[in-house]
């Protein structure tokens, strides 16, 4: 099957080199030209595990090509539009533009029986109003929705092993043709018996937003529980372990601390009751407000635990802040509680370094006003506080003893419940966290 993605960012750069690898000829579109370049390359224009060997395998093949020119997506059968939706300035809504701009350069090329295949996530209604354009400009072209579920730091795997695949297809003969389409484009993991769920196109882009506002208030509900926990002196890991094991609850997105951050629940959680209330049904969401101020509750709360074993205060102190990222195994700085933090710290007067394995550069693009270091060591040089904000491995793995060797004063704020506090303490760390004594 030959194959367009239009868009290659943290989305489409996977999915096009996925693609490939499942056999098909694909060409990867994106406006940016740095990005292109690199792909074209065989680089990877960001940090994702497993993405450097796989475009190194398909670029052996010769399957894989990248340009800035949409014209080459001529003579593609299946068009995936992979663009970015993020958050409006100053609204909750999703800002559209780039979907529109995409599909406006793709209609002059568009073929009969080409599937254009929408795996962005959009308000619910974007879809139709897109098919409505395809029709006008290739009648005998179909639009349907293939939303994607994959996770940054699993991305290959949650590609080439999606837990499931929608389709949201129109009726009749367009949604048969188009359905043989995706089949053949997914014959691989579909052989491998996942799951494949049919429906409209209204359903397929709601199921996106659904999954992650689940998420989301899967995460706010145990920070919630973080707060009655400090207010009680409970332990909100103990907590999450003892409900976990119900199978119908599930030990997994219960990880308090700092919340959630990223390219996609903040945004998606907004833009979804944004379109709600477009729909007159702002009510059925209303919850989503919660979890949203949950949410940055933590924030808040973090930069107050930092203050309170500071002795009231955080002028001039010095706080180590381990991680920028919004989760580790990524580079990804895209609303990251941990840059939110650290930001905030260093305008009410802290002297904040930050270090990170693999987000710095994108860090200090973003925030150059902050200070930042190589290591943790380095980060951690004469601290007053050491916070551990994004819980990479190399965090988790730190030998209190020897990283206290480093620091001015032994106090850890665990703000992603990752470390041990039995070891911290046993090593003369005051050890303080989220939601636990
Ligand atoms: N990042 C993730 O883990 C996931 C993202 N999504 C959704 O996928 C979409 C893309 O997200 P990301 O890849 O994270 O965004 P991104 O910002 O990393 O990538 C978007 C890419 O689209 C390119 N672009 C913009 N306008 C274009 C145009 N007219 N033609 C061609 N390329 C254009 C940009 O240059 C950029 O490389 C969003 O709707 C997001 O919500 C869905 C599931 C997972
Ligand atoms: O739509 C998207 O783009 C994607 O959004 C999320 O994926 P992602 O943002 O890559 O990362 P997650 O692993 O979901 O983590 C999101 C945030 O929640 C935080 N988190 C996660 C789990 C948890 O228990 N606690 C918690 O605070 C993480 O630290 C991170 O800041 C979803 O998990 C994907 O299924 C979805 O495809």
């Amino acid at each position: 099957m030959r194959i367009s993605v239009i868009g290659c960012g943290y989305l489409g750069a996977v999915h096009a080199a996925s693609m490939a690898h499942l056999g098909h000829e694909v060409v990867g579109v994106d406006v940016d030209e740095r990005k292109v370049a690199l792909l074209a390359r065989g680089e990877a224009p960001f940090f994702e595990p497993g993405l450097p060997e796989l475009l190194t395998e398909v670029g052996a093949t010769g399957r894989l090509t990248f340009t800035t020119d949409i014209a080459e997506a001529a003579g593609a059968t299946v068009h995936f539009v992979c663009v970015g939706t993020p958050q409006k300035k100053g609204e909750h809504a999703a800002d559209l533009r780039y979907v529109d701009a995409a599909v406006e350069a793709l209609l002059p090329h568009l073929r009969p029986g080409d599937v254009v295949v929408g795996k962005s996530t959009v308000p619910v209604g974007t879809a139709e109003r897109i098919a409505e354009q395809v029709a006008a400009a290739q009648p005998e072209a179909v639009t349907v929705w293939n939303p994607e579920f994959l996770r940054e730091g699993f991305a290959v795997e949650d590609t080439l092993h999606p837990d499931r695949i929608v389709y949201g297809l129109p009726e009749g003969d367009a949604g048969r043709v188009a359905k043989e389409a995706l089949d053949a484009v997914y014959a691989t993991p579909i052989s491998e018996n996942i799951p494949v769920v049919v429906t409209d196109l209204a359903t397929a882009q709601l199921v996106k937003v659904a999954a992650n506002s689940f998420l989301a208030t899967k995460i706010s509900f145990i920070n919630a529980m973080a707060e009655l926990c400090e207010a009680t002196g409970a332990d909100v890991t103990e907590l999450a372990d003892a409900i976990g094991y119900d199978a119908r609850i599930g030990r997994r997105f219960l990880n308090a601390g700092l919340g959630f951050g990223g390219g996609c629940l903040p945004k998606d959680i907004r833009a979804f009751m944004a379109r709600a209330g477009e729909l007159g049904a702002d009510q059925a969401l209303s919850f989503l407000r919660e979890v949203d101020s949950i949410n940055m509750r933590r924030r808040v709360r973090t930069v107050d635990l930092v203050r309170e074993v500071c002795d009231g205060s955080i002028v001039g102190r010095r706080v180590a802040v381990l991680g920028a990222a919004f989760k580790p195994n990524s580079d990804d700085i895209r609303d990251s509680p941990a840059l939110s933090v650290a930001a905030q710290m260093g305008l009410q007067g802290a002297h904040v370094v930050v270090t990170d394995p693999e987000a710095r550069a994108n860090a200090e693009r973003l925030w150059p006003d902050l200070r930042y270091a190589a290591t943790p060591e380095e980060a951690a040089k004469d601290a007053d506080v050491v916070l551990l904000a994004t819980e990479w491995q190399q965090y988790r793995d730190l030998d209190p003893e020897a990283f206290g060797e480093v620091v001015k004063h032994k106090v850890v704020v665990d703000g992603r419940n990752a470390l041990d506090p039995v070891k911290w303490r046993a090593a003369g760390w005051v050890y303080r966290a989220l939601g636990r004594p």
